[in-house]
């Protein structure tokens, strides 16, 4: 049977199309996708990202193969508020987007670049949509499996690998050993790194190279070693992961909708454990807006003001967008003024 021109059966040929000729653009509507794809925004962006690239045609991937794994996948994900398939679709358009910058022009290798977009799109495949402390905290099957060392990251990356297992999903089928082997490596360590409990170390190893960062005469980073390489990556992907306040502020709240929610059930499952409730988890005392600000304030904006200086001036943009739905933000919290303003 035929594989569908965007690769997933929709009524809105036309419509879809068009939003996937912006695949490029910071800003893309997942959540549009979502709708116009038939429920599959994951399957219709990675596949039409792996043909952007010509990925199908250097690495000898079958195009049924390549659908097959991507639909599983994305069934993988669970219907949970934020931490589902549009999530996953979100991070690995993202990361395709900054994989574009020009200070990295011809800096990753095809391999690399295919290992990036893979574990983007695999990242929080079957998230249950609670936090690593509380799976640790209800002694779940899965912080008992990992002992409690990155427990959720260390999930969505088996779940990944044992999809792969079935011959009608082995994407990677035609790939050398040596080529398979260097990209579970960089997709463990990029999937690895998304554990929110690594972002200061990652932030000041960041910081650090930034500090030294060596450039070609056209301001191309040189990355010498493994090591400098999947930094970079790691961050890359870290930064698309939190990415959320760096977009149009409609899509922007729509995301806050989302994790808030996700949050709150969280809460509702601790308060009925009677366990205590986990920070911004209580719905009955909800503030968000102040945590929003906060996010932004002490992880998000140290984050991407770093990435900027990195692969500057490609993420000036963005990093205008973070600043200005900062303030957004910021202005719907101030209690209101004593004159009268209106
Ligand atoms: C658009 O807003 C968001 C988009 C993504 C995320 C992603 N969170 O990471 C996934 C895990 O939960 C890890 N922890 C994050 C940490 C900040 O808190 C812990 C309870 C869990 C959080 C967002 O806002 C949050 C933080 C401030 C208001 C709610
Ligand atoms: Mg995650
Ligand atoms: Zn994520």
């Amino acid at each position: 049977d035929s594989i569908p021109e965007l690769g997933v059966q929709t009524f809105h040929t036309d419509e879809l199309r068009s939003l996937m000729s912006h695949i490029d653009d910071w800003g893309l509507d997942t959540f549009r996708i979502e709708d116009l794809s038939g429920q599959r925004p994951l399957t219709a962006i990675t596949y039409k990202i792996f043909q952007e690239r010509f990925l199908l045609r250097t690495y000898a991937i079958e195009p049924h193969t390549l659908i097959s794994y991507l639909l599983t996948l994305e069934d993988h994900y669970q219907q949970v508020p934020y931490h589902n398939k549009a999530h996953g679709a979100d991070v690995c358009q993202s990361m395709h987007v900054l994989l574009n910058a020009s200070a990295l022009d011809g800096v990753f290798t095809e391999l690399e670049i295919m290992s990036a977009i893979f574990a983007s799109a695999v990242h929080d495949v079957d998230h249950p949509g609670v936090t690593n402390q509380f799976l640790i905290n209800t002694r779940n099957d899965l912080a008992i499996m990992y002992n409690d060392e990155s427990v959720l990251e260390n999930h969505h990356l088996a779940v990944a690998f044992k999809l792969l297992q079935a011959d009608e999903r082995n994407i990677f089928s035609n790939l050398a050993a040596k080529q398979i082997k260097t990209l579970r490596k960089m997709v463990i360590d990029m999937v690895l790194a998304t554990d929110m409990s690594k972002h200061m170390k990652l932030l000041a190893d960041l910081k650090t190279m930034v500090e030294s960062k060596k450039v070609t005469g056209n301001n191309i980073i040189m990355l010498e070693s493994y090591d400098d390489r999947i930094q970079v990556l790691q961050n890359m992907i870290h930064c698309a992961d939190l990415s959320n306040p760096t977009k149009p502020l409609d899509i922007y709240i729509k995301w806050t909708d989302r994790i808030m929610e996700e949050f709150w059930r969280q809460g509702d499952k601790e308060r009925d454990l009677g366990l205590e409730i986990s920070p911004m988890c209580d719905r009955h005392v909800a503030s968000v807006e102040k945590h929003q600000v906060g996010f932004i304030e002490f992880i998000v904006h140290p984050l991407w003001e770093t990435w900027a200086d990195l692969v500057y001036p490609d993420a000036s943009a963005i990093l205008e967008t973070l600043e200005q739905n900062r303030d957004w933000y910021q202005a719907r919290l101030s209690p209101p003024s004593s004159s009268s303003s209106s």
